[in-house]
């Protein structure tokens, strides 16, 4: 996503959010037949559509989602902070942290030109194991049958078929039938991620996640055929997907490009990985440090290592959504089934912001406990930097306690 590509959709997110700030659920209902070409006659996904699609999917995919489920739990699971810690950091005084879950958060789960059951359990699973007791799902119409399964596998409290600004307008704002969340997280186009942006006053969101990147970092160790392949699939996302080769090798560069026009030819989704690759690119640095100097200024979504010493490369990385190390580790591997999150920071924002896990979802609390003794100790400075401010009730706060 470029960054300028928000802007460009500035106005009229704009007017889709006055839009439902102003009609409510009729808003929805008409931005959908606009947008969605959906004509619904409920906002909210019923449990007996949900049972119904059990029987409309494989079961191998149920159990595949199962599976994915039970690793993405796992590797969230070990994200987890104490629910409190408190320590006496000197005498009479006691400093700590309480961390609680948020209470109502809004998951966003693309839908326009892919089905993502995945991006499902990316989202929800994390603020399930974060302790969020509701969690509060929409995706845009017509909802696959797998993305059914899946809100229903990751313990997702209610859904709804509005998709686009629209279902972010009606997660921050609220409506007749929704009820407004704390904060938004998942991924989407343009629309989706402006909507998030303009709408941060009244629900605080994840970061901006829009059309997927990859980065490669490659020497002459690297498999060809294995780079272009990860390219091609983070290409068929979107035709605004942008995926970049740095090398400090040319045969490599080379062989890349002739892997890739070999393996996009039987593409399903060529035409949108052409034109995602239109605006795609390499390369070729003088050595490999430049080569990772520059990645770190790309930050990319997704980096892949492809280095003869790859823990070393990772050493010198800076930026980066999340990082594939190997021969071995595509990254559909962590869009999947490794366990790791797959809604990452896109457009450079890796530079400031962490892949979603369970502190998204979460908040902290400072705690304090503080003796008379341990009040005598730090009395004479609170006295003293409340006087230089002027602000004598502070001052008085505390002398009203040691006298
Ligand atoms: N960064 C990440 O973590 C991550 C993860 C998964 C997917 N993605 C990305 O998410 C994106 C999904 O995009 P998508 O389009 O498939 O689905 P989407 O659900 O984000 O967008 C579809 C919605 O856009 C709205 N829309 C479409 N055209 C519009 C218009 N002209 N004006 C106003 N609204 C309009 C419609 O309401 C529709 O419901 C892709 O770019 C994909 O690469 C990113
Ligand atoms: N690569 C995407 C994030 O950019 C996530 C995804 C979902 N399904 C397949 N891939
Ligand atoms: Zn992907």
């Amino acid at each position: 996503m470029r960054r300028g590509s928000l802007a460009d959709v500035k106005e009229s997110v704009e007017a889709i959010i006055g839009d439902v700030r102003k009609n409510g659920d009729a808003a929805l209902f008409a931005l959908t037949e606009k947008f969605d070409k959906q004509k619904l006659s409920s906002l909210q996904i019923s449990q007996e559509a949900i049972d119904a699609a059990y029987d409309e999917v494989d079961p191998a995919l149920v159990q595949a989602l199962i599976e994915a489920e039970a690793r993405i739990s796992r590797f969230h699971e070990l994200q987890m902070d104490k629910s409190l810690w408190l320590e006496e950091t000197e005498p009479g005084i006691t400093l700590g942290v309480k961390t609680t879950p948020l209470d109502r958060v809004g998951a966003y789960i693309p839908g326009g030109r892919a089905a993502y059951p995945s991006t499902v359990l990316m989202t929800t699973v994390a603020a399930r194991v974060a302790g969020v007791p509701e969690i509060v799902l929409c995706t845009p119409p017509p909802v696959h049958p797998l993305t059914l399964v899946a809100l229903d596998i990751a313990g997702v409290t209610e859904a709804y078929s509005i998709g686009g600004a629209q279902a972010i307008a009606a997660l921050a704002l609220g409506t007749e039938t929704i009820r407004p969340v704390q904060k938004i997280v998942g991924p989407g186009n343009v629309f989706v991620t402006q909507a998030k942006m303009l709408l941060r006053e009244y629900a605080e969101i994840d970061f901006p996640a829009g059309p997927s990147e990859i980065g490669v970092l490659a020497d002459e160790s690297a498999n060809p055929a294995f780079i272009a392949a990860d390219i091609l699939a983070q290409a068929e996302h979107d035709p605004n997907a942008a995926c970049v080769l740095v090398t400090s090798s040319e045969r490599i560069a080379h062989d890349v490009g002739t892997e890739i026009e070999k393996q996009i030819a039987s593409a399903p989704r060529r035409e949108i990985m052409e034109k995602a690759l239109a605006h795609s690119g390499y390369v070729i640095a003088g050595d490999q440090d430049l080569a990772i100097d520059l990645m770190n200024e790309i930050a990319p979504e997704h980096l892949s290592i492809q280095t003869v010493d790859p823990l070393a490369t990772l050493g010198k990385i800076r930026h980066a959504g999340s990082i594939f190390i190997g021969p071995y580790t595509p990254v559909a591997c962590g869009d999947y089934a490794s366990g790791t999150n797959h809604v990452l920071p896109t457009a450079g924002y890796a530079k400031s912001y962490s892949a979603l896990d369970v502190h998204h979802f979460m908040k902290r609390s400072q705690v304090q406990m503080v003796t008379r003794d341990g009040l005598d100790s730090i009395g004479d400075i609170i006295e003293l930097l409340a006087g230089a401010e002027g602000l004598a009730a502070h001052a008085a706060s505390v002398m009203i306690r040691r006298s």
